[in-house]
Parts: C-alpha cells; sequence; structure tokens
C-alpha cells in the first residue's frame, strides 16, 4: 500500500470541495474561487505603492519624519517576528523578511519619492516578486484553505493518532475515502472511531459527514469516509411509486443517501442472494419525518403486484387515509387492533403449511402465481395443483408501544421469528423509539431499522452499536433534520449503514397521487388468497372483509373464502381442516322466539335467572361478534352488566367458560378473549 501524509489527503478532500463548488457555479466561479487565496499579496503591494505616493505628497523631505518611519519600520518587523514565534521556522522567517522589505520601501518612497530611482524599480521589480512568493507558498501547502491552520500538521496527528497512516484515496464526487492502518500494538478501531468528532472539527465539517468502517479482519485497519457536501439539504418531494406493478422482492425505493444513491429496502428474503426476510422498525422522535417515511415505505409496496398490506393505525388513518382503499384489512386502533394481531397469528402457520405443501422453503414471488408447476405442487401424484398464488402479506403497525405492550414480548417474538417463514413482513412504527415503549427483547426481534432523527440518548435502541461507532448520529438531528435517516437491512452493503439518507416529503400534492395508487392496487394489485383470507375470516369472523375489488361491492377476502370451498370440493388444496368449515358469510344464529328483548334494556332492578343470564350473555356474544368485536373482556360488558344487574366478575367467570366450552379462545392478554366466529356459524 502506498502510504502517504494525511496532509495530502485533505487537500485531496478539499480539491473535492472546490470541484462541487465549481459544478455549482460554472467555470468563472470555480476559477474566481481558486484565485481568491492567491490575492492578498497582491493586495499588499498595491496597498504600500498608494501609502508610499501619499506619505511622498506628506513627509518628502522631512528630517523627523524620516527618524519616525524607520522606527516604525524596524518595530514592525520585530513584532512581526514575535507574533510568528508559533508559526512554522520557514513561515516566520518569510513574513518578517516581507515586512521588512515592504515597510523599509515605504519609508524610502515616502523621503525621496515612490519614482525616484531606485525606489521605483525596486517597487516595481521586488513588489511582484513577494507577492508571488506568497502565492507560490500557497499553492505548495496544497491547501487552498486560506484560514492556514489546516496544514501545519497531518489530519491525523492533530486528532491524537499521529502514527496512523493513510493509504491511497478514492476520490468521487462529493466523496472521500481512504484505507487507514493505525500503529501497530498502539491503536485499535476504537480509537479512530472515537477520533471521528475530532476529524469533522478539524476539517470543520458536520459530525456525520465523517465516517468509519472497520476492517472486519483487522483491529486496526478500515475505510475512512468523508462526506464533505450535505447533499441531502435540499428536500425532494414524493412524485410517485418507483416501480408500479413490479414485485414486492424488487427493491423498494424510498428516498436517496448523501451520494445521490438510492436509498433502497428489501422485505422478503431472496434464497438466491443468501438474503433473509425481514421485518422492520421505523424509529425516530416526533416531527422527525416519520409519517412521510411511513408514506414512502406504503406508497412502495402498495404499488407492486404481489403483496397485501394489513395495516394498524390507532392515529385513524391521519397520514394514510388516501391509502386505505389499497389495504386489504386496516384497523384502527384498541380491539380491532387486537383481532388484526389475532389473524396475523391464524395466518401464521396456514401459509408456512401452504408454502411446504408446494415446495418453497420461503416466500418467493412465484408463490403468489397460480401454481401450474410440477414442482410446485400439492398434488400427491406430482401433477400442476393450479392452486391460487400466495401474495407477500406485510402487516404493520403504526404506533405500535401499546399494541406490543398488550401482546407481550415472548408472543411478539414468536410471532416475529415464524412470520419470516410465512412470507410475512412485520412493520412496526413507534412514537418515540426508546426502551420504555419496546422492550430489549421485542426490539431484538426486528432486524431492519429506519433510523430518523431522535433524542441522543435513544440512539442506541434505533442502531447497532457497530453502526453508531462507525459514524452514525441520528441523535443530532433530533426533529430539526426531517427525513434523514439511517437505513440497516439485509440487502444494503453493510458499509452503507452509517451514511445518512432522506426520504421524500409528501405535500398535499401527494393526496391525489395516493389516492389514484390505491385505486390502482384495488384493481391490479393482489388480493388475500384463500389460505390468507380464510385464516382471518376464521379468528375475525366479520371483523376481516378483504380489500373491496374495485367496482364490486363484494370484499375480495370473503370472495376468495367462498373460492376455497369450491376448490375443497375438487380436492385440490391443502387446508387445515379445522379451517375447513368456515364460513364467514354465515349469518349469527337466528334468535329464538322471545328473545328479540334488547341486549342492553333489561328492567332495573330485576336480576335474570342463572339460566336466562346465560342465553343474555350467548347473545351479547353474538352482538359483539355482529359487529366485529372479535377480542373482548369484562371491561367491555361495563354497560351490559348495568343494564341486567349482573357482576362483572361474574361476566368474568362466565368468559372463562366460554371459553372451556369453545366460544372463545385466550389471547396473549390475561382477561381478554377472541371470540370463535366458527362456533357461531355452527
Ligand atoms: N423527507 C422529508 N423532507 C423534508 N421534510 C420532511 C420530510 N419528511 C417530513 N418532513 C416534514 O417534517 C415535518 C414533520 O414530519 P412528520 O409529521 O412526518 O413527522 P413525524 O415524525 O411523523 O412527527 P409526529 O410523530 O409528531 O407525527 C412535516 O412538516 C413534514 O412535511
Amino acid at each position: 500500500m502506498a502510504e502517504r501524509n494525511a496532509q495530502q489527503q485533505l487537500a485531496e478532500l478539499l480539491e473535492v470541495q472546490l470541484r462541487g463548488g465549481s459544478d455549482a457555479g460554472g467555470v468563472g466561479k470555480y476559477l474566481l474561487h481558486r484565485a481568491k487565496p492567491h490575492i492578498p499579496p497582491w493586495l499588499g503591494w498595491a496597498g504600500t505603492g498608494l501609502a508610499g505616493v501619499l506619505g511622498h505628497l506628506r513627509w518628502a523631505d522631512s528630517a523627523p519624519a524620516a527618524v519616525g518611519l524607520t522606527l516604525g519600520s524596524v518595530v514592525l518587523t520585530g513584532a512581526t517576528w514575535l507574533i510568528g514565534k508559533n508559526a512554522s521556522q520557514q513561515r516566520r522567517l518569510h513574513s518578517a523578511i516581507t515586512v521588512a522589505a515592504g515597510s523599509a520601501w515605504l519609508t524610502a518612497a515616502c523621503l525621496a519619492g515612490p519614482t525616484a530611482s531606485p525606489v521605483g524599480d525596486l517597487y516595481l521589480m521586488g513588489g511582484p516578486a513577494l507577492a508571488l512568493s506568497w502565492n507560490v507558498r500557497l499553492v505548495l501547502r496544497h491547501n487552498p484553505d486560506a484560514s492556514g491552520e489546516a496544514s501545519d500538521k497531518g489530519l491525523l496527528e492533530k486528532v491524537g493518532l499521529a502514527k496512523a497512516q493513510i493509504g491511497n484515496a478514492k476520490v468521487e464526487p462529493n466523496r472521500v475515502s481512504a484505507p487507514v492502518a493505525l500503529e501497530a500494538g498502539v491503536q485499535t478501531n476504537d480509537d479512530m472511531t472515537k477520533a471521528l468528532g475530532n476529524i469533522a472539527s478539524a476539517l470543520d465539517l458536520p459530525t456525520s459527514a465523517v465516517r468509519y468502517t472497520p476492517d472486519p479482519g483487522s483491529a486496526r485497519r478500515g475505510e475512512l469516509v468523508i462526506v464533505p457536501e450535505d447533499m441531502l439539504a435540499e428536500v425532494a418531494e414524493w412524485e410517485g411509486p418507483s416501480n408500479l406493478g413490479g414485485s414486492i422482492a424488487d427493491p423498494l425505493n424510498v428516498g436517496r443517501y448523501d451520494d445521490g444513491a438510492p436509498l433502497l429496502i428489501w422485505l422478503p428474503g431472496d434464497p438466491e442472494a443468501g438474503r433473509n426476510s425481514t421485518h422492520l422498525l421505523i424509529a425516530g422522535g416526533t416531527g422527525s419525518g416519520k409519517g412521510d417515511t411511513a408514506l414512502n415505505l406504503l406508497t412502495e409496496i402498495l404499488s407492486r403486484r404481489d403483496v397485501i398490506v394489513w395495516f394498524s393505525d390507532p392515529k385513524a388513518f391521519q397520514d394514510f387515509a388516501p391509502l386505505r382503499p389499497g389495504l386489504d384489512w386496516g384497523v384502527e386502533g384498541g380491539t380491532p387492533t387486537e383481532v388484526l394481531v389475532a389473524g396475523v397469528e391464524a395466518a401464521i402457520p396456514a401459509r408456512t403449511r401452504w408454502l411446504g405443501a408446494h415446495g418453497y422453503r420461503q416466500w418467493v414471488p412465484a408463490a403468489a402465481q397460480t401454481q401450474n408447476s410440477p414442482e410446485h405442487t400439492c398434488r400427491p401424484d406430482g401433477r400442476p395443483c393450479g392452486c391460487p398464488g400466495m401474495p407477500f402479506l406485510v402487516a404493520w403497525f403504526e404506533e405500535a408501544a401499546n399494541t406490543l405492550r398488550a401482546l407481550g414480548d415472548d408472543a411478539f417474538t414468536g410471532i416475529a421469528q415464524e412470520a419470516r417463514s410465512a412470507g410475512i413482513s412485520l412493520v412496526v412504527s413507534l412514537q418515540r423509539p426508546s426502551y420504555d415503549q419496546m422492550s430489549t427483547s421485542t426490539r431484538a426481534s426486528l432486524p431492519s431499522v429506519v433510523a430518523l432523527g431522535c433524542d441522543a440518548r435513544d440512539e442506541g435502541f434505533s442502531l447497532p452499536d457497530e453502526v453508531l461507532a462507525a459514524g452514525a448520529h441520528p441523535g443530532a438531528w433530533g426533529n430539526r433534520r426531517p427525513g434523514y435517516c439511517y437505513v440497516v437491512s439485509p440487502g444494503i452493503p453493510e458499509d452503507r449503514y452509517p451514511s445518512p439518507g432522506r426520504t421524500r416529503r409528501f405535500t398535499h400534492r401527494a393526496v391525489p397521487v395516493m389516492e389514484l395508487l390505491a385505486a390502482w392496487a384495488q384493481r391490479n394489485g393482489a388480493s388475500a388468497d384463500p389460505i390468507t383470507a380464510g385464516a382471518a375470516a376464521s379468528v375475525a369472523g366479520r371483523a376481516y372483509t378483504g380489500r373491496a375489488a374495485s367496482g364490486t361491492e363484494q370484499p375480495t377476502g370473503l370472495r376468495a373464502v367462498e373460492q376455497e370451498g369450491d376448490d375443497m370440493e375438487e380436492g385440490g388444496l391443502l387446508v387445515d381442516p379445522e379451517d375447513q368449515d368456515i364460513d364467514p358469510e354465515a349469518g349469527l344464529p337466528e334468535p329464538e322466539a322471545g328473545d328479540d328483548a334488547p341486549i342492553f334494556g333489561q328492567e332495573a332492578g330485576r336480576k335474570p335467572s342463572p339460566e336466562e343470564a346465560r342465553r343474555l350473555f350467548a347473545n351479547a356474544l353474538a352482538e359483539f361478534e355482529s359487529k366485529g368485536l372479535m377480542v373482548v373482556g369484562p371491561k367491555d360488558f361495563t354497560d351490559w352488566c348495568d343494564a341486567h344487574n349482573l357482576s362483572r366478575s361474574w361476566v368474568s367467570l362466565r368468559l372463562k367458560e366460554a371459553a372451556q366450552e369453545g366460544r372463545l379462545e385466550p389471547t396473549n392478554t390475561t382477561g381478554r378473549w377472541r371470540i370463535v366466529p366458527a362456533l357461531t356459524a355452527a
């Protein structure tokens, strides 16, 4: 490795900055920028000449002026020498000679006249020679920065890594990268990562402009990357999806990196690339641009042909309303979210079984096609089965802290683990990225993150330690840089992780485009396959309808379940036997004669007989179900208890009994039960 002085690398970096300037302002601006540092010596020359002319007009032939000017000249030269004691020897001498020559000439010009011989000749020959000597000095310094401080010591020496070496630098537009070798046996990569802030300070750049990627094979080698100009400062607006009609396996383009490269995320795995599917956390403080980042991602997902989205948004679709028609299942917070979670739990084994039966070890785009290949058939005789394809499923939880807390760590970790082999990606966003919002183990089951600006104390939650050590600092942005983010996700080269990117902004202009996109998804996007729709309906009953197809009243999910019934008759599809009888379209049992007394209207003061109370309780469950409230607990019966003079503890016991009878299923939350719609229909 040709090892060079750090100073040269610095010069190259600044060269790049200059080039950036020239791109921006054309050749004239570039030349002016280059010439600027060389002008001051010439101004000094002209100024001295002018002072000579004026001085002569005033002090020609004055003896006291001669004494004063000579003394002044000596004092100025001495002062220059003294003041220059901290500068290099060479610079000190050069300055003193310049001041001595200039002030001696000025004295002579004042007394004898600037045009007298040889004063005039000295001015015309000596002045330019001196000015040029300063220009040459500047050029040789390799550093056009006129502040003059950076050049006298090597960059790494200044940050306490004197013996470290920088190798051949790779200079790209607005990016300099160079291998670094630290002093063997004395310095480690940790020393380098700790020095990044100081390097940024030495170069007068923001902290996020300097990054270091340690070489995994060495404790003292790595790559230093410097990106001088913040190319993300300019806001980019969202103009539409990047790949309408593409596959969800194609990269999702959510913004750009600071060198202009697209910011890409992959959710499904790719067996050929050896990449696993992933779950994604969108983490950012208030005002960090989480909402717009989510829109970038969701619009990309909904524009793909082979994916469906289940979406829970406790904020009542404030940001996402225009996209709602494109969702296969969209719910607001509270019980509907609990039901959606139960739907995901039910879909996981059903989908995994289907994928396995069709010879897929993980979801790939071919799984979303009708199964016409003998390699992917569920028929024992090996002939193509013709089963409808299974689109990828994204289950998205906005502002998920409460949902995750209610679900519990073990349950979430289990879902996250198993969902990956079921062709399901979870996307989770948090109000505040911190451990009081999400436990360590839940955080650990989300391998990918889009880390937006946050409180500096929460950086450790958002990003892995090694990415922070390499120079990533979302805490430095807070909410001052909306949309700025670091993305850690499979498929992205690891040395990219500490590079900041920025998502696109959504304004009111985006609304009609999003509406068009949702309409496109209704018409051309995937709809739930019978297996997924069946699993959802088996736990959610009427609460799951599937996305309404464009131009028809009938939701696609229910259509899929109906079709499932037909397929079963043909014996084509492998289905969980327990799910076979489910008919989510089936009505609730007709109330028996005399049952039409209003559930919540019992005459005050009269306690029902035990038998009557049970009947009323069964009716109440049926009513909850008909409203799609599929997860219940004693608190949901508060009004009902008041109306019927029954206590919540009685309801609590009845709920447990109903669970033993199979009418309810326990959920992950103590005291909450899921209504089993299949038994209602039976
Ligand atoms: N990529 C971006 N580029 C420029 N501005 C952006 C970007 N993303 C968001 N913004 C702007 O930043 C502001 C905050 O964005 P947003 O509401 O999405 O933040 P948030 O993190 O969702 O905040 P909250 O949690 O309070 O809802 C908005 O004015 C938005 O227009």
